[in-house]
């Protein structure tokens, strides 16, 4: 997720979390008793907000999130997404057809409301306004790679339509019993409720606690926020994700590690106390992101050969194909591959560090994602170096990267932090075994020397002694192919997730009507 206007993890030393000048929000914790969950009784009407899906538009994890959840959650809850209507919505070839309508609200804009069912039955209400959405191009960045200027007012009025939809101030037929929020982009939704004085309930998911949609102080003017706003201050700029983590209901985020890194000063960014204090309420949980289904070898349409645990034949031959088709030498080494954002977050300069020992051991690296040009300028440079057994691909290719995973050995994630991290499993899923960081989600989802490797420090010398754990393993088969199926085996869906955020929407939802 490339979220410009957003400050980078601030150092939690230098800038003590401010003192609002309100207090925030006391209220005992809903969060004790989990009320048992029936498969299939449809119950909560639920607006999972988002500012991407796969679908349509992916700039990160996100967008697989929130393609894949509301799906999962849909045989429990009447689940309706909310997305910017962006110009790849509204020239996907879907029917939309205009179902509400929602007022200007100071200086934010009014806004039609689109419905469109997706070919599975999953129903997406589309925030209408060609001014803020309707540009080719990310969700987030322009062209130059630059956050767009009015990233302010279009994430505020996804927020304010977000609210109005559940006070029932958008003309709709249909009305949520709890909004579900994802990340800075629509975190300003549980404020305007609560400003609103409405009282319907509201989870937040920080997918990444990096990206807070920081703005200078001249957006509270530009986005119309009132004078006791003071929960968005943060050092004397607006933080979209302050305001929701001190008005929503719950937080969750993605991991159960994550969630206990965050309310320390390492990892915080600066939100440390304020989350130590969510959490002391009862109110921050992690809950481990899951995997599509459609992750299958087996029936992967991207893959020369698809293949099952144990035709690992069948693997082999996507590995042949995938050298060739990246340009690399036909070798009997192990193959390494990188697929990520390249930014600060995803540790590619260790990999590039390390790139060297993994060629002397005779091993090659294949390398695919986009993000900041000094990463990106990194990673073409190693294939210059390297060329035959260093392959880069700058851009973002879904198809490419499912047979990255179905051929190569190992997928590298040295990751500085991560929430929770897609792509190991993924990984897993297709029996290619990560290399990874101890850190979040990557400590969630891997087994030591069973279903991946794990280091302790996101240091290169750390990187180094597991790459040369990973050469060992390789150079036994039978070791290897066992570990390749304990991956291939780790169950990765959705559904004890599933089940986890309808135990936290049902307490919400009952704990609102109590009151
Ligand atoms: N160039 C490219 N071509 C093809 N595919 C590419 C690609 N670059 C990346 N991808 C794919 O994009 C996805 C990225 O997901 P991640 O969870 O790894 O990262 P991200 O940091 O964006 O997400 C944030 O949100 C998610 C969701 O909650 C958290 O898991 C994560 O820890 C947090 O940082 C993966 O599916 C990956 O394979």
């Amino acid at each position: 997720m490339n979220h410009p206007n957003t400050l980078r993890t601030p150092d939690p030393r230098q800038n003590p979390t401010p003192k609002s000048g309100k207090t925030e929000r006391q209220h005992p914790s809903p969060l004790t008793t989990a009320p048992a969950v029936a498969d299939n009784d449809v119950t909560e009407k639920i607006l999972f907000v988002t500012s991407e899906m796969k679908d349509f538009i992916k700039a990160g994890g996100l967008g697989d999130v929130s393609a894949a959840l509301p799906r999962a959650l849909s045989k429990n809850h009447d689940i309706r997404v909310l997305l910017p209507g962006y110009r790849a919505v509204l020239t996907s070839g879907a029917h939309l057809k205009k179902v509400g309508h929602t007022r200007k609200r100071g200086v934010l804009p009014a806004c039609d409301i689109a419905e469109l069912v997706t070919e599975d039955g999953l129903h997406i209400l589309v925030v209408c306004n060609d001014a803020l959405f309707n540009r080719e191009g990310s969700p987030y960045v322009d062209a130059h790679g630059e956050g767009w200027q009015d990233n302010d007012v279009r994430f505020a009025t996804l927020s304010s339509v977000a609210a109005d939809i559940a006070s029932g101030h958008a003309n709709l037929a249909w009305r949520p019993d709890l909004l579900h929020l994802n990340d800075w982009t629509c975190a300003l939704a549980a404020c305007y409720l609560d400003w609103r004085h409405e009282t319907v309930p509201s989870v937040l998911t920080i997918h990444n606690l990096a990206y807070q949609g920081v703005f200078p102080e001249s957006a509270a003017r530009r986005i119309g926020l009132p004078d006791k706003a003071s929960e968005l201050d943060f050092h004397g700029s607006v933080s979209f994700l302050r305001g929701g983590m001190v008005r929503a209901d719950c937080l969750t985020t993605v991991s159960d590690s994550y969630a206990q890194q965050i309310v320390g000063p390492v990892y915080g960014c600066g939100m440390d106390r304020l989350l130590a204090r969510r959490r002391n309420e009862g109110r921050l949980v992690g809950i481990l992101n899951g995997i599509d289904p459609d992750w299958n070898p087996l029936h992967d349409s991207a893959l020369p050969a698809p293949f099952s645990i144990g035709q690992w034949d069948k693997r082999r031959q996507n590995t042949a194909d995938l050298r060739e088709e990246l340009g690399l030498q036909a070798i009997p080494g192990p193959l390494f591959v990188f697929v990520s954002r390249m930014v600060h977050q995803k540790g590619l300069d260790l990999v590039c560090e390390a790139a060297p020992q993994i060629i002397a051991a005779g091993g090659q690296l294949a390398l695919i994602g986009r993000g900041e040009p000094m990463y990106e300028r990194m990673a073409s440079m190693l294939a210059r170096r390297f060329p035959g057994r260093v392959s880069t691909h700058i851009g973002f290719d879904e198809a490419l990267a499912h047979r990255m995973f179905a051929g190569a050995d190992f997928l590298l994630m040295p990751s500085r932090y991560e929430p929770c991290g897609l792509s190991q499993m993924y990984a897993q899923a297709y029996g290619c075994l990560p290399i990874a960081h101890a850190t979040g989600g990557l400590i969630d989802t891997i087994e030591d020397g069973v279903s991946g490797l794990l280091f302790e420090h996101a240091r290169v010398c750390d990187l180094r002694s597991c790459l040369q754990r990973a050469f060992r393993i390789y150079a036994e088969p039978l070791l290897l192919d066992a570990m390749r199926g304990a991956a291939m085996l780790e169950k990765h869906g959705w559904s004890h997730s599933g089940q986890q955020y309808t135990s936290l929407y049902r307490q919400l939802c009952a704990h609102k009507a109590a009151a």
